[in-house]
């Protein structure tokens, strides 16, 4: 097989938990050329396990992480499927499928640090006949790194302009920033929540999985005093690298460090929440892109009106637009990312910026499952 053009097939679930990302993609002298793109969604009870595993919400017993680990990767295998069907491509034709899998934990810091993500990569390669690539993040992390974000080196591949320096915002579950310098230099970590909080606030109040286009956060107030008791988290004023997760940003933190949020009005607390992202995202690009005169969004955040409007509101005169305008997907851009570290992996190459994640230095990322059949080129 050409390993030049030979596409590979990348998988994620991210921390909105809201589907999972498959995207077929060859790289080229060119650049990364997608041959398809889906989301395949979660069945409600397994994205429901899957929250309250995330979240800390109770114990797991050890016969229960094993069949979710199980479910997960059955559920990606299924999106692999899906998608090569799609793209009418045989999985011949695929080199490797490289699978992020489903963040439940990720604890970089402390004496044993350590990042899980599930989906049985075992249980992948036996049902699409593929060579699984997975596990990408703990090889940086056993190197005293993050293990997050991966994506930097990504957006420096398709975004960077030389001379120019840029930001780039995933507003995901969580938002990462990813700042390329006009020296070339690459930088980034995860400023804070995004969409998480307003996902699960949204579904407290409404019962309903996401606040569609920002509705429910444009008809209410920012309260002031819960905004300012939000802000005053010590993760913000952290120093990078770092990085977080929904174990950190999610609903019981909110109403711990603000009890009194309970009584407020809903749409006004949906609308401090957008507020604490659009801050939080903002402060980060002052403090550590503050020549940057353009800013560039990706993530399922892109579609949150509100949200939109109020980050280029807060940006001005930055420009802010998403990172279709310089012909990046942004729903697919994760997708992307885990189809070329597993291209890296399987070229024996690292796939960390240890500027980034603080890890003492490149890293082959990932961990190769074969094929079960399929003789290896
Ligand atoms: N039309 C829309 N209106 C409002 N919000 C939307 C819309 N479409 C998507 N979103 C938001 O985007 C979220 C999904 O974003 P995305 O897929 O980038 O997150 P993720 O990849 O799971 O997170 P992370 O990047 O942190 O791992 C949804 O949970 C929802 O909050
Ligand atoms: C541990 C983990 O899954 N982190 C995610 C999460 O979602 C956004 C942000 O936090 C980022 O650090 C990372 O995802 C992307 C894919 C990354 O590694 O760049």
């Amino acid at each position: 097989m050409d390993e030049g053009a030979a596409p590979y097939l990348g998988l994620i679930s991210g921390t909105s938990v809201d589907g999972i990302d498959a995207a077929l993609v060859s790289f080229t002298a060119d650049g990364p050329r997608l041959h398809g793109a889906l989301t395949h969604p979660w069945p409600d009870e397994l994205r429901e396990r899957i929250l309250a595993v995330a979240q800390g919400e109770g114990e797991i017993d050890l016969d229960a992480f094993g069949r979710l680990d199980v479910a997960i990767g059955q559920a990606f295998a299924q999106a692999a499927l899906n998608l090569l069907a799609q793209a009418g491509m045989p999985a011949a034709a695929v080199r490797a499928i490289g699978s992020h899998g489903q963040t439940v934990r990720h604890r970089p810091c402390g004496p044993l640090p350590f990042t899980l993500q599930l989906g049985d990569a075992a249980v992948i390669a036996e049902r699409t006949g593929l060579t699984v690539v997975a596990d990408f993040r703990r090889a940086d992390v056993a190197a005293g790194g993050q293990g997050a974000p991966l994506l930097p080196v990504l957006h420096a591949m398709l975004l960077a302009r030389s001379g120019q320096t840029r930001a780039v915002v995933n507003l995901g579950g969580i938002a990462n920033l990813t700042v390329l310098g006009a020296d070339g230099q690459v930088y980034g970590f995860d400023t804070g929540p995004a969409n998480g909080l307003l996902d699960a606030w949204c579904q407290r109040q409404c019962g309903q999985p996401f606040d569609r286009d920002g509705a429910f956060a444009a008809a209410g107030r920012v309260d002031a005093a819960l905004l300012t008791a939000l802000l005053a988290d010590p993760y913000f004023a952290l120093p990078p690298p770092k990085s977080t997760g929904r174990e950190h940003f999610h609903l019981q933190w909110l109403l711990e460090r603000y009890p009194g949020a309970a009584e407020l009005d809903g749409a006004d607390v949906q609308a401090t929440l957008l507020a604490l992202s659009v801050e939080s995202v903002a402060q980060a690009i002052e403090r550590h892109a503050a020549d940057a005169a353009e800013v560039l969004v990706c993530g399922g955040g892109v579609h949150n009106r509100t949200l939109f409007a109020r980050l280029r509101e807060r940006l001005a005169p930055r420009r802010l637009q998403s990172t279709a305008a310089c012909g990046v997907d942004p729903d697919y851009l994760e997708a992307i990312a885990f189809a070329w570290l597993a291209r890296q992996r399987v070229l024996g190459l690292p796939g960390n910026l240890p500027a980034v994640t603080g890890a003492r230095g490149p890293r082959v990322l990932g961990a190769l499952y074969a094929a079960p059949w399929r003789a290896q080129s």
